[in-house]
């Protein structure tokens, strides 16, 4: 798909040599835990592990961030790199997204990469944000997110831009974009995946009160598709994937591009000004302040 050599092309240029070269595994290969044929050899990089088993031709990337997956600069850009990996190999069809993070799936945005940095810093950050969404939201492949915990904004981007969602029934590991709690807001691009998702009243009304869905309500409002017992997690997202699977990929590709490609390329037209519109907001005296005190009631919860 052109759209996708664009975004393929976008993130290449995005890709800085320092972070392939950081901690990671990138090409190199080890085995997985407990052995396996050769189809089980683990690859990946410092922040992100992917399980790939060239028989099924599915592959479990984990989000390794602790202490709670917040999407740094590093990250983003891994987790980038790790699916164009997957995209380019055409032994997989599919990948379940998950964190191997105890009770949290992924806590946002990395706050730290947007308090208190430079407007150039906040620019290069929200487009390997937007890069991650397009990747994810555009991906050739079945993306299942495996929800085993918290899930709060930027995770939700995540999860949102995956094709299905199975959310771990545990009352803490609430999901939803919250950003209004912290004085900011979901861009348009985000908004529209929600309304896609939910519907527009739904998202209305949840996008204005920031709202964190526990499992039950999540799933009654559509926002994830399954909510079993947290054990059943990995096992449920690999029977949601083979449903999916089940479908020839080529028109099950065509398909979701149908679906999907109005909404990416409203992105796509804008994004330099959807960029400004970030810096310029985030780096308002304002907003800083209020991400500062948001970040030092976080620090403080653990006190
Ligand atoms: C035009 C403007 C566009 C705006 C962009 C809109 C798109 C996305 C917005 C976002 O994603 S903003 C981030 C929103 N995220 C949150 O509100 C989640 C905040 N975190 C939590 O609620 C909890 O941490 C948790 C995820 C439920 C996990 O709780 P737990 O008790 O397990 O861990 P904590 O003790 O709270 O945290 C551990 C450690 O991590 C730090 N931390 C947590 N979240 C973040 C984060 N998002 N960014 C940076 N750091 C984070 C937390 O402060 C603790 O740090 P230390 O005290 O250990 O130093």
């Amino acid at each position: 798909m052109a759209l996708a050599s664009g975004v393929r092309f976008a993130a290449r240029a995005l890709l800085r040599p320092w972070a392939l070269l950081r901690g990671t595994t990138l090409g190199r290969t080890e085995p997985a835990a407990g052995g396996g044929g050769d189809g089980a050899r683990r690859f990946g990089s410092q922040r992100v592990l992917v399980e790939p088993d060239a028989a099924s031709g599915v592959a479990v990337m984990k989000l390794r961030n602790p202490p709670v997956n917040a999407l740094s600069l590093e990250l983003l850009t891994e987790l980038v790199i790790s699916l164009e990996k997957l995209e380019n190999d055409k032994t997989f069809r599919g990948v379940i997204l998950t964190s191997d993070c105890p009770r949290v799936f992924c806590a946002g945005l990395d706050l730290t990469e947007i308090c208190g940095r430079n407007p150039a810093h906040c620019a290069e950050y929200w487009k390997a944000m937007q890069e991650l969404w397009l990747r994810t939201y555009l991906s050739s492949l079945v993306l299942v997110a495996a929800i085993n915990g918290a899930c709060p904004a930027g995770g939700c981007i995540i999860a949102l831009s995956c094709d299905c969602r199975v959310l771990a029934d545990n009352p803490k590991y609430r999901i939803g974009l919250n950003e209004t709690l912290l004085g900011i807001i979901a861009p348009f691009w985000l908004k529209d995946t929600y309304v896609n998702t939910i519907g527009h009243r739904a998202s209305e009304q949840a996008l204005q009160l920031g709202s964190l869905f526990p499992p039950a309500e999540a799933l009654q409002v559509g926002l994830v598709d399954q909510v079993v017992p947290e054990d059943q997690v990995q096992s449920t997202a690999l029977s949601e994937m083979a449903r999916w699977l089940a479908v020839p990929d080529h028109a099950r590709q065509l398909t979701k591009n149908m679906m999907r490609k109005a909404t990416a390329d409203r992105l796509l037209r804008q994004r330099d000004a959807d960029t400004q519109n970030f810096v310029s907001f985030v780096c308002r005296d304002s907003i800083q302040k209020s991400l500062q005190a948001y970040l030092e009631k976080l620090r403080q919860r653990k006190g």
